[in-house]
């Protein structure tokens, strides 16, 4: 990078556009110009040289694996304030995508700099920007692992942006490293089979604007994600035996290819799908946004949690509490109905007051007591006005009992089904009320993990104007104290983030994730991300890919400032991803959504150069940090995506 060495708060405050545009230039006019332009986002998004000190030190770095000529490179942002010696970078490195049992059979042991000729041995020595190999041995193996890496899509300033905008326009315009025709490229997801004896093992991949630049390119993904025995893939055939020639070839009819290396023998058999096969074969291809989206919300969600199977609800017909409790509260009626618990509006006869009782029956959290004893923990340890108070709990008869502050005016869920959008007004305030609720168990180290409308209840100020206050920390839990991260597959589809389901790790930033779920969902009545067949794979897929748009007519009358702000939460890369704080200064939000002109048309221009706005446009510019694909999925949800032998 050229700008590498001062890295100030600035460039890494991650307004995505700051650290792509400060990518590329080498000569010093180019250099000044996007220099220009990120103090111009700085003052924009309002961070002063002083911002976000933890962030100052965060050196971005690129990992390769050493010999492995394939993988595009894992990118990391490392912090030195907090991870200060080689040993636990490489024990986190470990958790991540780059550590393939093939290329580094013994783990991470070494780190050379990418040209081989420095052995890396503290964390002083890594140069932000630059890329470092991962070895399991101390031969360094020479490969060029920088053409390996994804072809450098940066984008540029045509037009630079004008300090006084003079323009008005920020003119964005690809570089297009090869000149191959792209333009019938969508995103869609296609199978190959690994030729051998059946069954075979079958793997998807998802290719896309940003997964498919070039024939061979897509070749040389493939050739790692297939594996074949005899090295990389030199022919692939359709089912119907058409030869694959051309890139436009993937994106034909056919979604099943069978792959070869240079010497096996092609038989007509291996076009024959066997019967243990079929079912990963048929298995619906998704043609993301080609499919016409139902533009609605699911049903209430259930959460990611194994406990959550066979739960059993309180006879509703008795609606009795233990006599421990029944002298105490009484039953007014049920208000809430989750996936574990029941919740009752009682009378507090002592304190004369009406309370919400949440009522957790033990059958269904067996094996899963120390999320209940974790839930109770943090809510004792909280107290925050747009988080809901626990006043006292029991164990009585195998149930645990939460006596908690009351809401009455149901949640966000329930609104939303009610009234199909919330304005743009509302929903500042909403999001003012998360992100503070946010930024407070964040600072206390506590993640919550199942952000969503379910949990949002709402309340109204004495003014009448609503807001929302956080419920439920039935899945939060405290962040290692070893700072290091979590890896539960846990939250709710809809909302939850890809760091999650790529199972490389994640952090407090889930919940803004799902923060800018939420806000995209109550302000147009749809989520984001949406399964066109109504599975999880495809809704998870939609999430890995991190493709979505602001489709006519819905989005309208939206402003542009609050799309911007969608932007920065729903960011597939958690580093890049606003924090909570983050969220709290963005320009909208701070100012209650009333934003001048200026600003409006500033997030106009910065919406526009990161993704097209139209219902069929992919926003294939926008995700140039994260390579995200069916594979890292499949690696992750293992034989739901990958069959093997
Ligand atoms: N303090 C409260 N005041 C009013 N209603 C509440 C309160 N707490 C919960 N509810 C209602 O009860 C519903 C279920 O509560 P909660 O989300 O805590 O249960 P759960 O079984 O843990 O949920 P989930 O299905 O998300 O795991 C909520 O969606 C909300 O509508």
């Amino acid at each position: 990078m050229p700008n590498s060495g001062t890295n100030t708060a600035g460039d890494s405050m991650t307004s995505s556009v700051c650290a792509m545009e400060t990518e590329g230039g080498n000569n010093a006019e180019e250099l000044a110009e996007s220099q220009d332009v990120v103090s111009e986002m700085q003052r924009r998004c309002r961070i002063g040289p002083s911002g976000y000190p933890h962030l100052q030190k965060a050196k971005r770095l690129r990992f390769y694996r050493n010999g492995d000529q394939y993988f595009k490179g894992l990118q990391y942002a490392l912090q030195t304030d907090r991870v200060k010696s080689m040993q636990p970078l490489m024990e986190e490195l470990m958790k991540t995508i780059i550590c393939d049992s093939t290329a580094l059979p013994h783990g991470i042991r070494h780190i050379f700099t990418i040209d081989g000729t420095q052995r890396i041995t503290s964390v002083d020595q890594f140069e932000d920007g630059g890329g470092y190999v991962c070895s399991s041995t101390d031969a360094f193996k020479q490969v060029d692992y920088s053409r390996a890496a994804e072809p450098n899509w940066r984008l540029t300033l045509a037009n630079r942006y004008n300090r006084h905008l003079e323009t008005k326009k920020l003119a964005l315009s690809v570089v297009e490293p090869s000149n191959e025709r792209t333009d019938f490229v969508f995103p869609r997801i296609i199978k190959v089979i690994r030729n051998g004896v059946k069954p075979r093992r079958i793997s998807r991949h998802l290719l896309n604007k940003k997964t498919a630049k070039s024939f061979d390119q897509v070749l040389r993904d493939l050739t790692s994600v297939v594996k074949l025995d005899s090295g990389a893939i030199r022919k692939l055939f359709t089912l119907s035996g058409r030869q694959v020639l051309t890139l436009e070839d993937f994106f034909r009819d056919d979604d099943v290819f069978v792959a070869y290396g240079g010497n096996e023998r092609m038989a007509a058999d291996d076009l024959l799908v066997a019967s243990e096969e079929h079912k990963w074969v048929a298995a619906r291809t998704s043609k993301l946004r080609r499919m016409s989206r139902r533009h609605v919300m699911p049903n209430r969600n259930e959460s990611l949690r194994q406990d959550r199977s066979g739960s059993v609800i309180p006879d509703q017909n008795e609606q009795r509490l233990p006599l421990e409790l029944d002298g105490r509260f009484q039953l007014v009626r049920l208000i809430g109905d989750g996936n574990t618990a029941v919740v009752y509006e009682v009378i507090d006869k002592v304190n004369n007051d009406n309370r919400a009782m949440k009522v957790i029956a033990q059958e269904n959290v067996i094996g899963k007591e120390h999320l209940i004893e974790m839930e109770l923990a943090i809510l004792q340890k909280i107290d925050h006005t747009f988080i809901i108070q626990l006043y006292e709990s029991w164990f009585i008869e195998n149930s645990f009992y939460l006596s908690l502050e009351l809401i009455e005016l149901g949640d966000l869920f329930e609104h939303l089904r009610r009234v199909n959008r919330v304005p743009e007004r509302d929903a500042v305030r909403m999001m003012t009320c998360l992100g503070q609720a946010l930024e407070y168990i964040h600072e206390l180290g506590i993640v919550h993990r199942d952000v969503k409308l379910e949990n949002l209840l709402i309340v109204k100020d004495d003014f009448g104007e609503l807001g929302v206050k956080l419920a439920d920390f039935g899945l939060a839990t405290e962040m290692p104290q070893d700072c290091g991260v979590l890896t539960t597959l846990c939250g709710t589809p809809t909302y939850v983030a890809p760091e999650v389901l790529n199972k490389t790790g994640y952090g407090c930033k889930v919940d803004i994730w799902a923060a800018g779920v939420i806000l995209y969902a109550i302000l147009v009545g749809f989520p984001p991300f949406q399964s066109s067949d109504n599975t999880e794979q495809d809704l998870f897929a939609a999430i890995l890919s991190g493709e979505f748009n602001f489709p006519s007519p819905s989005f309208d009358d939206i402003s542009w400032s609050v799309r911007h702000l969608i932007l920065c939460l729903i960011q597939t890369d958690p580093f890049l991803r606003y924090s909570a704080g983050e969220l709290l200064r963005d320009e909208y939000i701070a100012n209650l959504g009333d934003v001048d002109q200026e600003y409006e048309e500033w997030a106009h221009l910065f919406v526009r150069s990161k993704m097209h706005t139209g219902e069929e446009e992919t926003p294939y510019e926008y995700y140039t940090s994260r390579r995200t694909s069916m594979d890292e999925l499949s690696e992750s949800a293992g034989a739901e995506f990958t069959f093997e032998r």
